[in-house]
């Protein structure tokens, strides 16, 4: 299980972050949302390590997470707006490069089935320089997939990809969720909030201003509508 407890971030003089605390649980979904500018991104790098937080604890199974943290690099997979990825590799070299890093176990197979999953296995010895956005991204998530993290944690992951790759992406992370990974997504898209979430935050001005739990009742125009009385209102 993940804790994060009151996370606050200055970046200048700027209170980007005001005491933000979340849990996430396992094989749970939880998703962030917020007006452009809320922090949403800056609370992401926050949990990942990206950014330093400048106040708050980050608790990992029961252990604080410092930063650069071994077993939190092992433990989290992150997927942010960076691919984290080499243009002049394929895509089974950039693979390569991480499963060493990260040790995988019976890493040729682990590749192959990956780039089969994510639909790029026709490509996996092609430079990927010349790959599109959504190609690009399907890599990501393979590159994410690599060290079989605990809890995923995504940032605006649907993002420039089409119906087919949108598709393929939700079905990884709802079979993730159901094998007990736990899985935080930060989304300005409500459609696949909404099919994909338990639970959803809505952060506005550094603030988790209220959550809530995806009951199936709410149907979309409902989890819209609360959004934006919660916004209008928070
Ligand atoms: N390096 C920085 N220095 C100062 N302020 C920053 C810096 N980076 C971001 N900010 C500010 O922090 C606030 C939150 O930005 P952030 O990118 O986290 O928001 P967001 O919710 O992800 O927005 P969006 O939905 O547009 O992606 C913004 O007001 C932004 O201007």
């Amino acid at each position: 299980m993940l804790e994060i407890k009151n996370l606050t971030k200055i970046l200048g003089d700027k209170l980007i972050l005001r005491n933000v605390s979340l849990t996430l649980g396992k094989g749970e979904i939880l998703a962030v949302v917020g007006p452009n500018g809320a922090g949403k991104s800056t609370f992401f790098k926050c949990t990942v390590g990206l950014l330093q937080p400048s106040g708050g604890e980050i608790i990992l199974d029961g252990n604080l997470v410092k930063k650069k943290s071994a077993i939190a690099r092992k433990k989290i997979g992150f997927l942010g707006h960076e691919s984290f990825l080499y243009n002049n590799l394929s895509p089974l070299e950039n693979l390569q490069f991480y499963g060493k890093l990260y040790k995988v176990k019976n890493l040729e197979e682990r590749m192959k089935e990956l780039l089969k999953e994510v639909g790029l296995y026709l490509f996996k010895d092609v430079p990927i320089r010349s790959f599109s956005r959504g190609m690009m991204q399907r890599l990501a998530i393979a590159r994410v997939l690599l060290a079989e993290p605990d809890i995923l944690m995504l940032d605006e992951p649907h993002t420039g990809l089409d119906q087919e790759a949108v598709q393929l992406l939700n079905k990884i992370i709802i079979d993730k969720k159901n094998s007990g990974t736990s899985i935080l997504i930060i989304s300005h898209d409500f459609e696949q909030v909404h099919k994909l979430a338990d639970r959803v935050a809505v952060l506005k001005k550094g603030k988790i201003v209220e959550t809530r739990e995806l009951a199936e009742s709410m149907d979309l125009y409902g989890m819209k509508e609360w959004y934006e009385k919660v916004v209008s209102e928070g």
